[in-house]
């Protein structure tokens, strides 16, 4: 089957910065796909470019084959972070009001039902929490039963449960068959939901895979984690970087032999840590710096 979406070599060009550098992949129907970076990395701008919503300066997108149309267009739902919603309109009203814009659409009940709002749709919209704004916004990006949906970090600063909550949203809209596409800072966020995902990096795709493949191709056996101060004095093992300010991890294929080799070094191994990678580790490998936070150096030996 064709991929529902295809970018290729997509360049986009401000003045003086270039936001996406030569971007390409494929999406497949009925995926969650993942781009991925820090701030500032190209996402939005990819996305937008997705959307419609920013012409490229060059390359291409297609949607189900085509060129970006207006008819492809209207199959994609976008969920905007910033839409203004009309003031004293309840759940349900605001749903009704983004429905009368689209000629076909999923009945109110059903995306209320869908995005757990139930408890919630006689309620003024100013007066949700904002994991509930989220899974409003996600009802408002559903209205024309899309088949592409999209969404930019969409569970920035929501607590812990209300996050899961949305994942498992998303996990039940994407077994209905839909295809989404999803910018996150969080790799655990990724991690949990994404089939393939693109790591972005200062306007360019670093690395794109499944997150199982992308960890198998860049780590294999366990993380070992240890105060930086216990490696002063003493030579790196090979396959060692920093983490954040306080600590070094070491790649080790075999957790008993670094442990063995370090200790015949008379490394100390208080506050020592054994853990399998994540895609925040990765995203540490691959650039040397962390996903939010100072930049870090990975040169081991330094
Ligand atoms: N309209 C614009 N004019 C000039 N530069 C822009 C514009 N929009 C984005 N940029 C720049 O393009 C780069 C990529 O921005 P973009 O918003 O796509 O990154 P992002 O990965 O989505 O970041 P964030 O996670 O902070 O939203 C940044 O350097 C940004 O300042």
């Amino acid at each position: 089957m064709d991929p529902i979406i295809s970018v290729e070599g997509l360049i986009k060009q401000y003045k003086d910065v270039i936001a996406v550098n030569n971007v390409s992949f494929d999406i497949q129907h009925g995926t969650c796909f993942g781009l991925l970076g820090p701030n500032g990395a190209g996402k939005t701008t990819t996305i937008e470019m997705m959307e419609g919503l920013t012409p490229p300066s060059k390359g291409q997108i297609k949607l189900f084959s085509k060129t970006l149309t207006k008819a492809a267009l209207d199959q994609i739902g976008i969920q905007f972070q910033q839409t203004a919603l009309q003031d004293f309109l309840t759940v349900t009203e605001t749903i009704n009001l983004f429905a009368s814009f689209y000629k076909n659409t999923l009945a109110t009940d059903t995306l209320i039902t869908m995005c757990d709002l139930v408890e919630v749709k006689d309620r003024n919209h100013q007066k949700l929490s904002g994991g509930q704004k989220q899974r409003l916004l996600l009802a408002l990006a559903l209205v024309n039963d899309p088949q592409i949906i999209f969404l930019d970090e969409p569970t920035t600063g929501l607590d812990p449960h209300a996050r899961r909550n949305f994942w498992d949203l998303l996990t039940e809209i994407k077994n209905s068959g839909k295809t989404i596409i999803i910018t996150t800072h969080y790799m655990d966020e990724a991690q949990y939901l994404c089939d393939e995902i693109a790591i972005m990096d200062r306007g360019e795709i670093i690395a794109h895979n499944s997150p199982d493949n992308l960890l198998q191709q860049h780590f294999s056996g366990a993380i070992i984690r240890l105060p930086k101060p216990n490696l002063e004095g003493h030579t790196l093992p090979s396959g060692t970087r920093p983490y954040g300010d306080g600590f070094y991890d070491i790649d080790a294929i075999n957790v008993e032999k670094t442990i063995t080799e370090l200790l015949s070094q008379g490394i100390s191994l208080d506050g020592l840590q054994v853990k399998s990678a994540n895609l925040d580790d990765l995203f540490i490998k691959l650039t040397g710096h962390a996903l939010t936070g100072p930049t870090i150096d990975v040169k081991a030996g330094e």
